[in-house]
C-alpha cells in the first residue's frame, strides 16, 4: 500500500508495530456469536445497543487502568452492554489476544478484536465473534480478501470507514457490519459530524456502528437519530482519569440512554 502521509505519530507507530506482528500458528475455525442477534435481543429488551471497549489505555486517553480485564468486561455486561470490544493491541493500549481469550470464556455476548490487521496470517492470532478491517489500512483489493477470508474462519467482519469514499470501498468489498469512525486518525481529534455525514449513504440491510467520541447519553440519542444501531464506546466507560470507576454504571447510562428522552 503506498504510504499514508497524512497519519498522526501516534497512529504511524501503532501501524508500524502491526506490520511486525506475526500472525497465529494454525487458521482459526470460530462458531461466532452473532452482532446483528445480539443488536436485535437489546433492542426487543429496550437497551441502546452498546458495544462497551475494554481498552486499558490508548494514545488519547488521560490514565491507564489496571484492572483485570475479565472483570471490566463482565462489569460492562452488568451494565447492559450488547457486546464487547477487546484493545489487543499491547504496546499503545494496553491490550492482548490472551485478554480476549479470557474475556470471551467469560462472557455470552459477542467480542470484537479491535486491533490493526494488515494480513491474513494476523486473523489467526485469536478467536473472537468478530474482527476489525480498516479501510484507510488496506488496499482495496486485499480489503476483498481480507473479508473473505474472516468469513472462512467463521468471524463477522466489521469494516471501518471515516467518510463516504471509503464507505464505497467497503461495500464493494462486501462488508455488512460497517463502523464510522468519529476519531480523524490524522489529527485524533472526535467529531460526531463524521457519522452523521456518512451514516446517509449507507444501505439499510447493513449493522451501522457508530465508533468513537460517544462520552453522554445526548450522544448517544444523537447517533442513534442519526442511524447507528449500535454504538461502539471505549473512553466514556473506561473512564481512565478515574482509575475506579464504575464501568457498569458507566455502561448503564448509555445503554438506558432512551429511557429518559423526554
Ligand atoms: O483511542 C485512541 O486514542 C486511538 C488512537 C489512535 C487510533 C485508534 C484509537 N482508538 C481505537 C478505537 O477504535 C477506539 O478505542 C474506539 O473507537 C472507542 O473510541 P472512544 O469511545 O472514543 O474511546
Amino acid at each position: 500500500m503506498e504510504t499514508d502521509t497524512d497519519l498522526a505519530p501516534a497512529v504511524e507507530s501503532i501501524l508500524e508495530a502491526a506490520r511486525e506482528r506475526p500472525g497465529g500458528n494454525e487458521v482459526v475455525d470460530v462458531d461466532a456469536r452473532s452482532l446483528p442477534d445480539a443488536v436485535a435481543r437489546a433492542e426487543a429488551d429496550g437497551r441502546v445497543p452498546v458495544i462497551a471497549e475494554v481498552k486499558p489505555t490508548s494514545p488519547t486517553a488521560n490514565g491507564t487502568r489496571d484492572d483485570d480485564p475479565v472483570e471490566l468486561a463482565e462489569a460492562m455486561v452488568a451494565g447492559g452492554a450488547t457486546a464487547i470490544s477487546v484493545l489487543t493491541e499491547p504496546s499503545h493500549f494496553g491490550g492482548s489476544a490472551e485478554s480476549l481469550a479470557r474475556i470471551r470464556e467469560a462472557v455470552d455476548v459477542p467480542v470484537l478484536r479491535k486491533d490493526f490487521l494488515l494480513r491474513e496470517a494476523q486473523l489467526d492470532a485469536v478467536a473472537a465473534d468478530l474482527l476489525l478491517l480498516i479501510v484507510r489500512f488496506l488496499e482495496p483489493e486485499t480489503l476483498a480478501d481480507l473479508v473473505a477470508a474472516a468469513r472462512e474462519r467463521g468471524f463477522q467482519p466489521l469494516v471501518e470507514v471515516h467518510d463516504r469514499a471509503e464507505l464505497e470501498t467497503a461495500l464493494e468489498a462486501g462488508a455488512e457490519i460497517i463502523g464510522v469512525n468519529n476519531r480523524d486518525l490524522a489529527r485524533l481529534e472526535v467529531d460526531l459530524e463524521t457519522f452523521e455525514s456518512v451514516a446517509p449513504e449507507v444501505p439499510d440491510d447493513v449493522t451501522l456502528i457508530a465508533e468513537s467520541g460517544v462520552s453522554s447519553p445526548a450522544d448517544v440519542r444523537r447517533m442513534r437519530a442519526a442511524g447507528a444501531d449500535a454504538l461502539l464506546v471505549g473512553s466514556a466507560i473506561m473512564d481512565h482519569g478515574a482509575g475506579d470507576s464504575d464501568v457498569t454504571e458507566n455502561t448503564r447510562r448509555l445503554v438506558e440512554a432512551e429511557d429518559d428522552e423526554t
